[in-house]
């Protein structure tokens, strides 16, 4: 079985799929965290991996950069390989005065200016969130880790180069915790197609006061949300019957 976009065999991917929009962070991610690591997908380079962490079978996949990209790799997974709980791990910019560079954050929900939503949606207004247990798991895991995370809006923009930068006050007052490209569209086919999704975030960069991590601080930011997610499936694992 392949799809027009992913060449695995049946069962190649595990039920829980990580999602970063870059595939060598993919690549990074399965070699750095999971077990008996093999590589599922090739197609476009949007590289795939199946691994397992703490015996757990998990994979992880790039989603690329953008909803209409990360949609269809949500979309396939999902209902030609079977998988029920996706996971976007990425970067987003902070608007904030209360949100640094290397905060963890979690899309509660994921506000947009994309037409996605509306558009699988009769033309009406969707409120893209993520799965409740998932939200919850990961705070969980964070909090036990002794790691201070925020958890609610995140906003996914169509354009990372956007001509509109009075709106990032607006998006300030409004509250959002992280601007980034995927969220919204993640929860969107998630919703459609009867799955589970979440999205966790490190923030790379400020995007008001021209904040940004070095490569150093990036990784070991990087490395905690990482736990933090993994911890987070499995007490998922553990606490939510299904
Ligand atoms: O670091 P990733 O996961 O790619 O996420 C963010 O980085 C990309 C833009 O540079 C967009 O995909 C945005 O959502
Ligand atoms: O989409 C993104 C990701 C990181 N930082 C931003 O400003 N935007």
């Amino acid at each position: 079985m392949a799809t027009p976009h992913i060449d695995a065999q049946p069962g190649a991917f595990a039920d829980t799929v990580l999602m970063p929009g870059d595939p060598l962070r993919a690549q990074f991610i399965a070699e750095t965290f999971l077990d008996d690591v093999e590589c599922v997908n090739r197609v476009r380079n949007m590289l795939g991996f199946t691994g397992t962490y703490q015996g757990r079978r998990i994979s992880v996949m790039g989603s690329g950069m953008g909803i209409p990209s990360c949609s269809i790799y949500a979309k396939e997974l999902i209902t030609e390989y079977g998988v029920a709980r996706l996971v976007r791990v990425g970067s987003c910019g902070a608007v904030r005065d209360d949100v640094a560079v290397n905060d963890i954050v979690i899309g509660m929900g994921a506000s947009t200016d994309s037409g996605v939503n509306r558009a699988r949606f009769g033309g009406h207004d969707f409120a893209a969130i993520a799965d409740f247990d998932l939200v919850r798991h990961a705070a969980d895991a964070a909090r036990e880790r002794g790691t201070k995370i925020k958890i609610g809006n995140l906003f996914s923009a169509d354009l990372f180069y956007t001509p509109n930068v009075d709106f990032f006050q607006t998006m300030k007052r409004h509250g959002i915790l992280g601007v980034e490209m995927e969220a919204a569209g993640l929860y969107g086919v998630a919703a459609e197609f009867g799955a589970r999704a979440l999205t966790v975030c490190t923030v790379s960069d400020h995007i008001l006061n021209g904040e940004a991590l070095d490569a150093q601080a990036r990784q070991t930011g990087f490395a905690e949300m990482m736990a933090i997610t993994l911890e987070g499936l499995l007490r998922d694992d553990r606490e939510t019957s299904r």
